[in-house]
């Protein structure tokens, strides 16, 4: 088994700093990153080709977003690549060919469409600068054959440094590698405090929406309150957060135990603690449910559990049975429906891991036991271990103190982060009507980054060209 395993949260799209909280193996540690881009005037020193280092190191400059003062980095080029000395224990290496490729100024990269315009394959594979200079913003490098000048924001190299990787520096991420610098793992003990918003804020500005996508970033749900209990207000608000994902259930669900749709949760049993649409190649991110009316019965409580806390148990408690979870792929379907049939053989492991500067973190629960297919790529060893790693996850996945039971209430919508919190519910008896939808784990994050763009502090200037995840 590899080194701790750490289990990070979801996504962040906010270049802020705080306090990261990542689970590492029986304590939680705290990584606290300071992410901050800098914006000064550069004071450029030409050099002649070839030379090395121009040093700045007596010079710091205080970059815009945080109190953190840098000193200006020394640099110099030799051969094929470009070297930034960070300070005096650490530096990164640039291929002179990534370097131009990457080039952002306005002749190179599109300042609105944010597309690259620079033809890669024109680049002299040999490419070498003429001068290279460390100033005050970053780095700047004068082509040579042909001419040409281009500047690098020194967070902008820091976050994207290849050689080596600078993990922390990396504020923000693609969908699946996502982090919050306030995130939040919970077990049963939410339930005195879930994060709840109420409809108006949400409905009334972006502000407000803002405030519960934050909500679903770091707790992987979040409670609408004073919601008309209808189906057109369910609508209505699903649509402020992102366009509806149609499947074969249809877009805009308003369903009961009617088997309209060829699906248990259209039945009165009880639904295990699971996601939804594993069997999708992009399992859908969000899903949002509002129990309209429960009339002449009982039970129908909805579960809630917190995935990535599960994960972190498992690993703690055993993690040869976590390490399995993130190997082996488990197939699902979807069959219940004549007009549809979805499977996602050979499947997708249980708990699934980041990759690259990532690989180490939990960015996906995907599992419903009631729609897995047949196993039957394992060997029989590995079958047997499998299924003992399953009981284990079972085993915490049932643990009273990860299971959030709560009787929904109409008025009271909730929505769930489908890649993170898993759901279910009692079985019931009656007549009971849950109203929601889907909404594409993409359409989620674009939403949640532009508003991070609009209510950042450190992105006053718009969508930035040095944005992390351009
Ligand atoms: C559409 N609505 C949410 C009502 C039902 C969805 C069925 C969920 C399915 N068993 C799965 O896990 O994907
Ligand atoms: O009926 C409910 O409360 C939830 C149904 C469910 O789990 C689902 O539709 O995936």
């Amino acid at each position: 088994m590899s080194a701790t395993v750490r289990v990070s949260q979801i996504a962040q799209r906010r270049p802020r700093s705080g306090p990261q909280v990542r689970l590492t193996g029986l304590n939680h540690s705290k990584t606290i990153s300071i992410l901050s881009f800098t914006t000064f005037s550069a004071t450029l020193t030409a050099l002649s080709p070839r030379q090395n280092i121009s040093c700045f190191q007596s010079r710091r400059f205080h970059s815009s977003s945080s109190s953190h003062s840098w000193a200006i980095p020394s640099v110099q080029h030799t051969g094929t690549k470009i070297q930034i000395n960070w300070d005096s224990s650490s530096a990164s290496k640039f291929h002179n060919f990534w370097l131009r490729d990457h080039c952002r100024c306005p002749k190179c990269f599109h300042s609105v469409t944010k597309q690259r315009l620079v033809n890669t394959f024109e680049i002299p594979p040999d490419i070498a600068p003429a001068s290279v200079s460390g100033t005050s913003r970053g780095l700047e490098v004068i082509w040579d054959l042909p001419s040409h000048k281009s500047f690098y924001d020194w967070e902008w190299l820091k976050s994207n440094s290849y050689d080596p990787l600078f993990p922390e520096a990396r504020s923000s991420v693609t969908a699946y590698g996502r982090i919050s610098s306030n995130v939040k793992l919970w077990g049963r003990d939410i339930e005195s405090h879930p994060p709840t918003v109420t409809h108006d804020s949400v409905m009334e500005d972006d502000k407000g929406l803002f405030d519960m996508l934050e909500k679903i970033v770091d707790f992987g749900f979040c409670f609408i309150k004073g919601v008309d209990a209808t189906p057109q207000a369910t609508e209505e608000l699903t649509m402020k957060i992102g366009n509806i994902r149609h499947t074969q259930y249809g877009g805009f669900w308003d369903f009961t135990s009617d088997l309209a749709k060829g699906d248990t949760a259209y039945t009165t049993l009880a639904l295990q603690a699971h996601t939804d649409t594993t069997y999708f190649t992009d399992p859908c991110g969000l899903q949002l449910f509002h129990l309209l009316s429960h009339t002449n019965g009982h039970g129908g409580e909805s579960l809630l559990v917190d995935g990535f806390h599960v994960a972190s148990l498992l690993h703690s408690s055993n993690p040869e049975a976590f390490d399995i979870l993130t190997r082996v792929r488990v197939p699902t379907h979807a069959a219940g429906e004549p007009g549809a049939f979805y499977s996602s053989a050979p499947g997708n492991p249980i708990i699934n891991l980041g990759h690259g500067s990532r690989s180490k973190d939990v960015v996906q629960i995907r599992y419903n036991n009631d729609d897995r297919s047949v196993m039957k790529d394992l060997k029989s060893a590995e079958l047997e271990k499998w299924y003992d790693a399953l009981r284990l996850w079972d085993k915490h996945l049932k643990d009273k103190d990860v299971e959030y039971w709560v009787q929904l209430q109409p008025g009271t919508a909730v929505v769930v982060d489908n890649h993170r919190v898993l759901h279910g519910r009692s079985a019931f008896t009656g007549k009971r009507r849950m109203c929601g939808a889907y909404v594409g784990m993409d359409d989620f994050l674009s939403k949640f980054t532009v508003l991070s763009e609009k209510f950042s502090p450190d992105n006053k200037a718009g969508r930035n060209i040095w944005s992390p995840l351009l």
